[in-house]
């Protein structure tokens, strides 16, 4: 069976994605990430007050996989942690009868000030799950078999509701070829090298290299790009106290891309202004990488392309234009 789920952006910014997903008898909005490997809920093993706005599931002991837990971080400081069951999951009509189900009994700050979201869904490399005493399988992996062909695609949009395709590639939702490339997933993630980047039409080579990532809300990348970037906004400055690059919310932003696959993947300016802040100015949708060694393609960079992502005998990755 194949399916498709809808990608609903939770606010006016697109700060993240929301899917609905069946997870036993509750529909839960969980924000799908390519960037991790756990599929981990809001769920009755927290304090109440914790839950207050949030869609959760309701565990049930007998499904409880005794002696199992999970602990993740992500890499902007928030994280979960809690326990595992073995449960019915449904997304956009493909169900996993025994999914491993993360329950949270704890959730740190922004998760729990995020009354939209209502738990993760990874689609990253199962290998980077944090269950112990035995890795799980994202729900992609575990469905993988039933599916038609062995690949999910990712159509996020700027200020509108996209989708996630599964088991198929839904011609209606791009233009043009298919590029594809070979994913290194070696880390366990999906991983590409761009070549090159350009700010407006003027092009440098540069060796690129960073995780595509829909749970990511922006583009980060290498300090001396961002640099260079900001450096054909009149009127950008890098605020600490906002936490990155700012511009006046008039400014005309510059078209970026990164050569990846000898093919130019343009970030259309528009794109680039993320949100104004509370200084009355607007936040860079482009973002220092603060020397994490990669770069992290978010949804800043994947919003105007239809994604595949293929899990076949050599992993792939195709980008083509929406
Ligand atoms: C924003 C950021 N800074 N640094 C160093 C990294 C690695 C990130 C990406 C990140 O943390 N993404 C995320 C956060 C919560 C849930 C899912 N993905």
């Amino acid at each position: 069976t194949n399916g498709s789920a809808p990608a609903v952006p939770s606010d006016q910014y697109d700060s993240l994605y929301l899917s609905p997903v069946t997870v036993g008898s509750s529909t839960l909005h969980l924000d799908f990430d390519t960037g991790s490997s756990d599929l981990w809920v809001f769920s009755s093993l927290q304090a109440q007050s914790s839950l207050v706005g949030h869609d959760y599931y309701m565990v049930d002991p007998a499904k409880e996989k005794q002696g199992y837990t999970w602990k993740i971080s992500y890499g902007d400081g928030s994280g979960a942690s809690g326990k595992v069951y073995a449960d019915k999951v449904v997304v956009g009509g493909v169900t996993a009868t025994a999914q491993a189900v993360e329950a949270a009994t704890a959730v740190s700050a922004q998760f729990t000030q995020d009354v939209d979201t209502d738990g993760l869904l990874g689609l990253a490399m199962s290998t980077l799950n944090t269950v112990k005493p035995q890795q799980q399988k994202t729900f992609f992996d575990t469905v993988l078999k039933q599916l038609a062909q062995p690949l999910f695609a990712v159509d996020l949009k700027y200020h509108a509701a996209g989708s996630y395709d599964f088991g198929f590639i839904d011609k209606s939702k791009y233009t043009g070829a298919i590029n594809y490339v070979n994913a290194d997933t070696s880390k366990g993630w999906w991983g590409v090298s761009a070549t090159a980047y350009s700010i407006g039409n003027a092009s440098t080579s540069a060796t690129v290299s960073g995780i595509l990532d829909t749970g990511t809300t922006l583009l980060y990348v290498d300090t001396p790009i961002v640099k260079a970037y900001y450096a054909k906004v009149k009127g950008s400055k890098m605020d600490n106290t906002q936490g990155g690059y700012v511009f006046p919310c008039s400014a005309t932003l510059p078209d970026f891309s990164l050569t990846i696959g000898g093919v130019k993947q343009i970030v259309p300016g528009k794109h680039i202004n993320y949100s104004p802040t509370s200084a009355g100015n607007c936040f860079g949708g482009i973002q220092t990488n603060d020397g994490i060694g990669f770069s992290i393609l978010g949804d800043i960079f994947l919003k105007s392309k239809y994604v595949i992502h293929e899990m076949g005998s050599t992993p792939r990755i195709g980008f083509a234009q929406q």
